[in-house]
């Protein structure tokens, strides 16, 4: 495993930690021992392709699901998961795939039961509703059924409905998956602004500029072990540099370009070559003039820096380059 080192001193308390986490369905392995140490009042992302395993790891650090007897000890909130699953619970809020949003009933009814279930006086539990409503922008359709709220909305009142019984820790299973673009800047501030209360926040992503945006830390899950975990900038110096991009849309062109440039690797499909380099200048004229001197024009050339894609395709055996991050230069 490649884990950065840490360059600050004194290591702020722990919000969830755990040691050889390990959890198998009948003889399948999904997590073959994971250790996990999460500063309380930072946002840390779990990245990794779909089945990697980053719902299990949120079922079994919330109690939902329990982890295999050989796993070592998992703390959350100072508490011990095995011993107090309770303290556990009253410490965290879980939201995500599997919400809690009663479609039927309106957002304020929806928060209401939460105040219930968390044991809140009525006028306390309609303090807090009316606060958090107000808070994510959900008061014009508080009086609605939650079943005709977008996407976002849901998202916004599942995240409200967590709050109501104050947690430290807040896990959010794919937070941001099917939302538009505005929906999810949205939730990204909505989530910022939940650390600068203090609260640790858990998150688990498939979008690479998602855990780039948000999180202090990052793991990447692959095949039930963390293969990477760093600060994303940490991990984007664990692969190797950049490259220029060159597509083609005369399929002579490309072939041509492709035999006589052996260090560079072809896409056929989609007549691109990848060319290592430091995108630098004399790197880009060179390429330019050697491009002049076959008497090869390319339709597109753009530069590649390295990035969270690069780092989570090289971890998790992905193929092919993808496209963010590019600086087209012509
Ligand atoms: N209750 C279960 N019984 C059997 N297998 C399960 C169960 N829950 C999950 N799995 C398997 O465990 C693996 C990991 O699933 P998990 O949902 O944790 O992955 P994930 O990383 O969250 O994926 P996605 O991004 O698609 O949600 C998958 O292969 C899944 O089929």
């Amino acid at each position: 495993m490649l884990t950065s080192s840490r360059t600050d001193g004194a290591e702020p308390p722990a919000a969830v930690s755990a040691t050889g986490l390990r959890k198998s369905y009948g003889d399948k392995l999904v997590l073959d021992g994971i250790d996990l140490r999460i500063p309380a009042g930072s946002i840390f992302a779990l990245l990794g392709p779909n089945g990697a395993g980053k719902t299990t790891v949120v079922k079994i650090l919330s109690t939902l699901v329990s982890p295999d007897p050989a796993s070592g000890a998992i703390h959350i909130g100072g508490h011990d998961l095995a011993a107090e699953p309770q303290a556990v619970r009253g410490a965290i809020g879980v939201t995500g795939q599997f919400s809690a949003v009663d479609g039927l009933i309106t957002g304020e009814e929806n928060m209401l039961l939460m105040a219930d279930l968390h044991h809140l006086s009525k006028r306390e539990g309609k303090r807090v509703t009316a606060e958090l409503l107000e808070r994510f922008d959900l008061v014009e359709a508080a009086k609605k059924p939650a079943s005709t709220y977008s996407g976002g909305m849901k998202r916004r009142l599942d995240i409200a409905m967590t709050l109501v019984g104050a947690p430290r820790i807040i896990f959010l299973d794919e937070p941001t998956t099917g939302l538009d673009p505005r929906s999810r800047h949205n939730m990204w501030q909505i989530i910022r602004e939940l650390v600068t209360d203090g609260v640790t926040v858990f998150l688990t992503t498939q979008y690479l500029e998602e855990a780039d945006e948000l999180a202090d830390r990052i793991a990447v899950l692959n095949d039930g072990r963390i293969a990477a975990e760093g600060t994303a900038e940490e991990l984007k110096r664990l692969v190797p540099g950049g490259h220029v991009r060159l597509r083609f849309a005369d399929p002579a062109a490309y072939r041509l370009a492709a035999d006589a440039l052996r260090e560079a690797t072809g896409d056929d499909y989609g007549l691109t070559l990848h060319i290592p380099s430091d995108g630098g200048q004399r790197e880009l004229r060179s390429i330019l003039d050697w491009l002049d001197s076959l008497d090869i024009e390319a339709d597109e050339l753009s530069v590649h820096t390295p990035d969270l894609d690069d780092v989570f395709f090289a971890l998790t055996g992905g193929t092919g380059v993808p496209e963010t991050s590019e600086e087209t230069v012509r």
